[in-house]
């Protein structure tokens, strides 16, 4: 009899084994075949592909991610309170200041993973819209923290605000401030992109791009999405306020291709441990993009929403290298400013 239950005993712990055994395997080879699939520019740091197109086959939801603010009445705050801490909000100690179009969304979305780090969901326009709502106003914009906990907030068009760089001194010269950039001529595609799309009477690019619309003039310098590609000409007024050391430029480019390593330079440059690796990102074939297994308000894999990775125009190659040959002096100069080649050709 004794025999008889050992035995089945056995055969019971047998199959569990099987059991852990392939859900191990299965787990392993997920992570890995998505790591090895994704591309590396391990010995590359130059970057100079603007158009990303890569194939693997994954199904996946895509959803907004936490573009609303978060409130403290989450299962997670009122744990906290119950362990006797006190979440307090307060104002940040980093932004993501630009660029527009760069991959702001992206960065913050992944960067606010780590448990140290805390981000106002939404763009709060503090330094350019709502100043004169004074810093109480902004601090009540920010999630609680506990003590340690990085503040992170993005708002794009601080990047190109004139009055931005003092008034984030005033707050806080240490504040620590990310860049996202990207090509010029891409980002000024995704800009128009973006304006078309909730404008679709607009002239095409290849004439807006020029002044008065034909290609025997030169580049429209005025034309938003023109402008805000002179990146150095921006960087020069926060360099007026900021030393180059409080500044992170982040490739809107690796961020794509390889996300864990940028969020890797994004974790050092704040002094946090390692967290966001690659095991927190696929690549979605559908999407085009990097997405994520999981984050604090989703707990299955998901993407950006629908506005974040749009699918852009055809743009005639002439005048596409009309824009390349503009923007060549001011990349080189902002090269040599932030002593990064981002290889934008
Ligand atoms: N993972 C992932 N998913 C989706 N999109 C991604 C991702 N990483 C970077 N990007 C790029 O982000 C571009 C939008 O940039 P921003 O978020 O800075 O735009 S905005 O200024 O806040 O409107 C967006 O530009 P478009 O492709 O033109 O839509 C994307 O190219």
């Amino acid at each position: 009899m004794d025999i008889h239950i050992s035995q089945k005993l056995l055969i019971l712990l047998l199959i569990l084994a099987v059991i852990s055994i392939y859900l191990y395997t299965f787990n392993t080879c997920v992570v890995s075949s998505i790591s090895k699939a994704l591309p590396k520019w391990k010995h590359n740091p130059l970057i100079s592909s603007d158009n990303v197109a890569l194939h693997y086959t994954t199904s996946v939801r895509v959803v907004p991610l936490l573009e609303a603010n978060e409130t403290d009445a989450s299962p997670k705050y009122r744990f906290f309170r119950e362990q006797g801490l006190n979440p307090e909000q307060q104002l940040p100690s980093a932004l993501i200041i630009g660029v527009k179009k760069g991959g702001t969304r992206a960065l913050l979305e992944f960067i606010r993973i780590h448990p140290d780090v805390r981000a106002a969901g939404s763009e709060v326009h503090f330094f350019d819209k709502h100043y004169a709502k004074g810093f109480q106003w902004y601090r009540q914009k920010m999630p609680p923290t506990l003590e340690g906990q990085i503040t992170i907030e993005k708002s794009p068009s601080y990047f190109i605000t004139k009055e931005a760089p003092r008034r984030v001194q005033h707050m806080n010269p240490s504040t620590k401030l990310l860049v996202v950039v990207r090509n010029p001529v891409t980002r000024a595609i995704s800009d128009y992109t973006q304006a078309i799309s909730k404008k679709p009477d607009m002239k095409p690019f290849e004439h807006l791009v020029f002044v008065n619309g034909s290609d025997n003039s030169p580049i429209d310098v005025s034309w938003g999405p023109v402008k805000l590609g002179i990146y150095a000409r921006y960087l020069a007024r926060w360099l007026k306020y900021f030393p180059l050391s409080q500044f992170l430029f982040v490739s809107g480019e690796r961020l794509i291709l390889d996300p864990a390593l940028e969020l890797r330079r994004v974790q050092d440059f704040f002094g946090l441990k390692r967290v966001v690796t690659e095991k927190h990102f696929y690549f979605n074939s559908t999407k085009g993009f990097p997405c994520l297994f999981k984050s604090e308000g989703h707990s299955a894999p998901h993407c950006l929403g629908k506005t974040k990775g749009r699918n852009h125009p055809y743009i005639n190659p002439v005048v596409l290298q009309r824009l390349r040959d503009f923007y060549r002096p001011y990349n080189i100069r902002f090269y040599h400013m932030t002593g990064i080649n981002f290889g934008w050709s």
